[in-house]
Formats: C-alpha cells, sequence, structure tokens
C-alpha cells in the first residue's frame, strides 16, 4: 500500500521532551532537525541525542526521517552516517539545488550501505528544494537517483534567495509550488509542500492548506503539532466520497467485463482518468483507515 505522507512533523534534533512525545500527536512523518533548527554549537551533541532516540524510541507507523547538515558543510557526511548506522531509512537533503548534490549523497549512501552490509537502495531521500537554482533544476533533482521518493519545498529560504517577502497571498511562491508538483509528478514521487511559520494563524494556514492540496502537492512540512488535524482533514478523503470512489471502480469493472471502456454512472461520464482518480481516493483512504 502507498505511504501517506500528508503531514511531515519537524522535530529539532536538540529537544528532548519533543522527540519523545512526537510520534504519540500522529503525523504521517516525522522529521528529526540537524539543520536550520540546530545551532552550531549543539550539532554534534543532537546528532548523539538523535543516534540514541533511533535505538531506543519506537516511533510506531510515522516514516521517520533526518534532516541532515548539506554534504558541503563540515557535519552533512558525518549525520549520514552515524544516523545510518543507528537504523535511519530516509534522509532528507537540505539546499538540493543541482542533480550532482543528489547524486553525491546516493554514492555516499552506497558506500555506507556496503560497509554495513545493507541491500543497495536501502536508504531513501528526500530532495528539499528551497532555493532558486533548485526550483529550476527541480525536475533534474527529482530523477537524480532511483532512492528519491519526494521533493520539499522550502519557503523560508526560497524568499530569502529571489529577495522576496513572504506575503499571505503566496503569490511568490506560485510558479516555484507548481514546479516542484509538475517535477514531481512527473517522476511519479511525492510532492511536499512548505512549512508555514505562524503557528497561531489558523486561517492562514488553513488557506494554504487548501492551496496545497489544489495545486497537487502530497502533503505539508508542519512545524506544530497543532497543524496536524488541518492537514489531515484537508488530504483525508471523506468516507461518502471513498463510498463514491469504490462504486466507480465497481462500474468500470463490470463495463469492462461487457467490452465497455466508457460508462455513465449518476449522469457523469466514467472513463480512464476518472477510474484513475478514483483508485487514486481509494488508496489514500485505505493507508488512512478510512475504508
Ligand atoms: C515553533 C516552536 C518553537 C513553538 O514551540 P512552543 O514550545 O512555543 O510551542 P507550544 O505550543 O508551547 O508547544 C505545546 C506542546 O507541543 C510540543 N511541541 C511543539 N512543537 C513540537 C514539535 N515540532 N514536535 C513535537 N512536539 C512539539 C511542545 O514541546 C509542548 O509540549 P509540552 O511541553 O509537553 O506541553 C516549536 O513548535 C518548534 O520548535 N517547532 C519546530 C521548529 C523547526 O524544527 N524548525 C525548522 C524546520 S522549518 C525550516 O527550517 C524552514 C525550511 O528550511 C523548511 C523546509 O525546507 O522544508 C525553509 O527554508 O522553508
Ligand atoms: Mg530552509
Amino acid at each position: 500500500m502507498k505511504r501517506l505522507r500528508r503531514t511531515m512533523l519537524f522535530v529539532p534534533a536538540s529537544n528532548p521532551n519533543m522527540m519523545v512525545n512526537a510520534s504519540v500527536f500522529k503525523p504521517d512523518c516525522i522529521i528529526f532537525d540537524l539543520e536550520d533548527a540546530i545551532s552550531l554549537r549543539e550539532k554534534d551533541s543532537a546528532r548523539d541525542l538523535l543516534v540514541e532516540a533511533l535505538k531506543t524510541i519506537d516511533y510506531g507507523d510515522c516514516e521517520i526521517f533526518a534532516r541532515v547538515n548539506p554534504l558541503y558543510t563540515p557535519f552533512g557526511e558525518e549525520d549520514v552516517r552515524t544516523l545510518v548506522a543507528a537504523g535511519l531509512r530516509n534522509v532528507r537533503l537540505p539546499m538540493s539545488e543541482t542533480a550532482q548534490d543528489i547524486e553525491q549523497l546516493d554514492k555516499l549512501l552506497t558506500d555506507i550501505e556496503k560497509e554495513l552490509g545493507l541491500e543497495d537502495g536501502t536508504v531513501k531521500i528526500l530532495g528539499a528544494i528551497e532555493t532558486a537554482k533548485g526550483v529550476i533544476n527541480a525536475e533534474k533533482i527529482a530523477i537524480a537517483s532511483s532512492r528519491v521518493i519526494g521533493i520539499s519545498f522550502g519557503a523560508e529560504d526560497f524568499t530569502r534567495t529571489i529577495g522576496a517577502e513572504r506575503s499571505k497571498g503566496g503569490e511568490e511562491l506560485f510558479v516555484a509550488r507548481s514546479k516542484i508538483v509538475l517535477a514531481a509528478a512527473a517522476a511519479g514521487i511525492d510532492a511536499i509542500d512548505t512549512v508555514f511559520a505562524d503557528v497561531e494563524d489558523d486561517d492562514g494556514f488553513k488557506k494554504e492548506v487548501e492551496s496545497a492540496k489544489q495545486l497537487g502537492f502530497a502533503g505539508k512540512s508542519i512545524i506544530h503539532p497543532g497543524q496536524i488535524r488541518t492537514v489531515h482533514n484537508e488530504f483525508t478523503p471523506s468516507k461518502e466520497d471513498a463510498q463514491k470512489a469504490l462504486r466507480v471502480i465497481k462500474a468500470i469493472e463490470e463495463a469492462e467485463s461487457k467490452g465497455l471502456g466508457v460508462i455513465s454512472l449518476d449522469g457523469k461520464m466514467v472513463d480512464a482518468p476518472v477510474v484513475a482518480r478514483a483508485e487514486k481516493i481509494v488508496c489514500l483512504a485505505r493507508g488512512a483507515g478510512i475504508l
């Protein structure tokens, strides 16, 4: 079954309280952060803490990622080596700007897997795109390695690199968000939308979540457990939609057995794209336990 990545909750890897409690809130994914939420002084101690957490805490069904430091920093390679040895299987690479950035990580992972006796390709990559250059290269980043299971958008750094302020309407983000969705769709991987930093602005957050769904993202990076419910509500089909999708699939199966490829159901045409959409709804609904 396809993994749901509706919510990816950032948790600073220097905060034991948050690290222990993160899965209680039931995000689909947890991203332990070693990059921007961690000061230079704490880089080594946060990595050590995360190793302990990976070895000792049961995070249940949550998919675990670590946002390592970029490989061009003094910390990146050490982060990847130490954490994979401790059991990490998903690396989020910040500041992914070119296919070469992903290829460099891919090669490092191949070496580490060999050293640890792991199967080649065990560790997956999520390419975090957060600069103008990264957005321009999104298609190449998305297909740079078979390890890439998704690409994400980081609007805080992106607006900085294009010299814009982040606005409530998000006009400055529109092209980049769409380009990332298209690149992910063409590669057959997930696109994950940006964080929304104002944890007290519920209305603004809801609008941004709605537009993320409308644009085609699979989910959203978030920074606070209070943001989980809004995202899950938007990205989970209702029971009614799921039942309707099942009827569509059943109807087309019956039609196909009679040699028909297109039919009418409740006065609406059902053809291949409608069926594909219905299958996606059923898949999401099953993953979320609705069906
Ligand atoms: C914002 C705040 C400080 C507020 O803290 P506060 O303590 O005031 O919040 P409260 O409301 O008081 O918390 C109530 C209870 O929830 C617990 N609780 C809160 N947050 C929790 C959490 N995340 N995980 C588990 N537990 C949590 C808390 O421990 C407390 O538990 P308890 O004491 O037991 O009651 C906090 O949330 C936080 O640190 N967030 C993560 C920040 C972070 O990681 N930033 C980096 C990633 S973005 C970035 O880098 C930009 C990017 O790179 C992105 C890209 O590229 O994608 C780009 O460029 O765009
Ligand atoms: Mg960033």
